[in-house]
């Protein structure tokens, strides 16, 4: 049957009592794509033919890297007991950085299906999810996944979820994503557990907008899910926090290609074209209601994430500027938790100043920018936001290191997190030395089972954010798993450390760093600095300082390069052709003072390869 004759089965809206709304949350890597691959296998939704792996990964980066970053919502049918149900699954994705999206995709759902590798077992995000699916009162289905891999241990594990979620260890059902084993199994259990959606039909129709994208052919396509009342084509829908309204050309639903429908009632998921081209139209946690009929109250809408890195983004040509501005805002429309405002750099020139949820996300967006927008960018050295209180008692908001006021200050205050690490208790002992390294403190450790702790501990988001899931990766010989939420706020001994080139400071270069760690920092940068600019016909002293105080320096000795050398006696056209061609290399170069640095060793000094600010995987 081809998806245009499965919906034909509903050419109204689907009644609720025969929907299921529903998502699949695990901790990174334990099967939700696979399992939703089955899924749409034995819908019928994706013929074998053309199924390929990770279906619901449509970006090329997420294929590639083999994970989710955008949730993704799909319709498929299934018969049970005579009736044909429609269930809608929302496949999120696992990365912390991600969990944002994954809350959206929560309260567009009734209930979720917790999946845990059966042959890993409970693992920090498990259990970040499962608490954000239970806060979203939503009905959960446990499920031990993997069941076909040798090293499985689907009763042990079963008894360490169903401890977990309070149920008996029989009730977790127990699939394999790449065989399809069980999964029949599951998605009955999904049609009978999960409750129907709940809305009143008569009401003014009243969507809420969990996600949107930008095609260039049909402008932005909306993504809703529909709570009360219904929508259809051809009517003049409101945007409730603009008010801005528009005609509904086209609404459907994604199975798992876009297909029209006649309109979306109570508890349907599906999409929305206006033709409407401006990004800012669509915002994510916006309601959408009837113009002719509109609903009085908007929805509750979404906790606005709140960015947890920043990183200066600028295009290495200077004349992309506006092309990336127009890039961030369209890339903006499909990730919510993306901020930006435009700033500028004495030696890199225009750009903008973005706001990440971590740098798994800042290196996401950078990448879609080069791919989906034919960009060429430079990032600066991310780091996190400081609270500056001055003796005056005026507080200071600080993202970029070059706002850290001078003159005097009272206190620094970075922001801090409350983390959850999960391994084997071997390690505990080789934890405790990392957390502590990073300027961690153990605020307490429970036994999961006699051989697994859950350690829990404050950090500086600063400390985390950077290498810290690596180390604890090598350290735990890959058994830890982390998962960390923001907690606040502390007082902490932070300095800013500034590159100065010939005595000119460049502002590109400095960082916030604690006291302890502003010597290895001015070291390292110096160093660095030192084999990637060339020699000029100067000595160039690079020196690192906090405040007037220098902690670092290296030299880079002088040269003369002179061009004409080899023009002796020589035709004058030669010469000046020679100088021309000098001319044409400085162009690349960014003056700082007097010195002249080529733009490679910006984006050499500030690769994130090189100065361990590698995101984890
Ligand atoms: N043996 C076996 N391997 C599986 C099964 N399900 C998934 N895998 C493998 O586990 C790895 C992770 O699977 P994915 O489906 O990409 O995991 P995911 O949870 O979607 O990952 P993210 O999207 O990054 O959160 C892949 O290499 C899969 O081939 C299974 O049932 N059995």
């Amino acid at each position: 049957m081809s998806p245009r004759a499965r919906t034909a089965l509903h050419p109204h809206a689907t009644p609720p009592e025969l929907i299921r709304n529903f998502c699949i949350i695990a901790h990174i890597d334990h099967g939700k794509s696979t399992l939703a691959d089955r899924m749409l296998q034995l819908t019928g939704v994706v013929d074998d033919r053309s199924m390929r792996a990770q279906y619901l990964d449509r970006m090329d980066i997420e294929r590639e890297r083999g994970i989710t970053i955008k949730s993704q919502a799909v319709r498929m049918p299934w018969e049970l007991d005579g009736t044909t149900y429609a269930l809608n699954m929302i496949d999120t994705p696992g990365h912390v950085d991600f969990t944002y999206e994954v809350s959206r995709s929560l309260a567009a759902c009734e209930g979720a299906v917790l999946l845990v590798d059966a042959a890993q077992g409970i693992e920090a995000q498990t259990l970040a999810n499962l608490y954000l699916a239970m806060e979203n009162d939503l009905t959960i289905i446990p499920v031990l996944n993997k069941i076909d891999l040798p090293a499985a241990q689907p009763e042990k594990y079963a008894a360490e979820l169903a401890g977990l979620i309070g149920v008996d260890p029989q009730d977790c059902l127990k699939v394999s994503g790449k065989t399809g084993e069980g999964v029949e199994a599951l998605l009955e259990q999904i049609v009978r557990q999960l409750p129907p959606p709940v809305g009143d039909p008569d009401a003014p129709a009243r969507a809420m907008i969990f996600d949107s994208v930008y095609d260039t052919y049909r402008g932005v396509v909306t993504y809703v899910r529909v709570i009360d009342g219904n929508l259809n084509p051809r009517e003049r829908i409101v945007m409730m926090s603009t008010k801005a309204q528009h005609e509904l050309l086209e609404i459907g639903v994604i199975s798992p290609e876009p297909v029209p429908s006649k309109g979306l009632g109570v508890g349907e998921v599906g999409y929305l074209i206006t033709g409407v081209k401006d990004v800012r139209q669509s915002r994510v946690g916006d309601t959408v209601t009837n113009a002719g009929k509109p609903a009085t109250k908007a929805l509750g809408g979404y906790r606005d994430p709140k960015p947890m890195v920043f990183s200066g983004l600028y295009p290495i040509d200077g004349s992309d500027y506006p092309d990336l501005r127009e890039a961030l805002d369209k890339l903006k429309l499909n990730d919510a938790a993306l901020v930006y405002e435009p700033e500028t750099s004495a030696a890199l020139g225009f750009g903008f100043r973005c706001g990440f949820l971590g740098l798994l996300h800042l290196e996401i967006v950078r990448e879609r920018l080069e791919r989906e927008f034919g960009l060429d960018l430079i990032s600066t050295q991310p780091n996190v936001v400081y609270q500056v209180t001055m003796e005056d008692d005026t507080v200071v908001t600080v993202t970029n290191p070059s706002e850290f006021p001078h003159g005097k200050i009272a206190e620094v205050r970075e922001p801090i997190v409350r983390a959850t690490i999960l391994a084997p208790s071997e390690f505990i002992g080789a934890i405790m030395e990392l957390c502590q390294g990073k300027r961690g403190s153990l605020r307490g450790m429970d036994y999961l089972s006699e051989d697994r702790v859950e350690m829990r501990y404050t950090l500086p988001l600063a400390e985390i954010v950077f290498d810290f899931f690596d180390q604890l990766k090598s350290r735990t010989r890959g058994y830890a798993s982390l998962d960390y939420e923001p907690d606040g706020e502390q007082v902490a001994d932070l300095v800013k450390v500034d590159i100065l080139l010939q005595g000119e400071q460049v502002d590109a270069f400095s960082a916030i760093v604690h006291k302890d760690k502003a010597y290895g920092y001015g070291v390292m940068m110096a160093g660095k600095l030192k084999e990637l600019i060339p020699r000029q016909q100067f000595e160039v002293p690079i020196q690192a300082a906090v405040g007037a105080r220098i902690i670092a320096r290296e030299n880079i000795r002088a040269i003369r390069k002179d061009v004409l050398a080899k023009c002796y006696g020589g035709d004058i056209t030669r010469k000046r052709k020679l100088l021309e061609k000098q001319k044409e290399g400085k162009k690349r170069m960014k003056m700082v003072g007097r010195v002249e640095v080529p733009q490679e060793a910006f984006i050499a000094a500030l690769s994130s390869d090189d100065n361990g600010a590698k995101a984890k995987k």
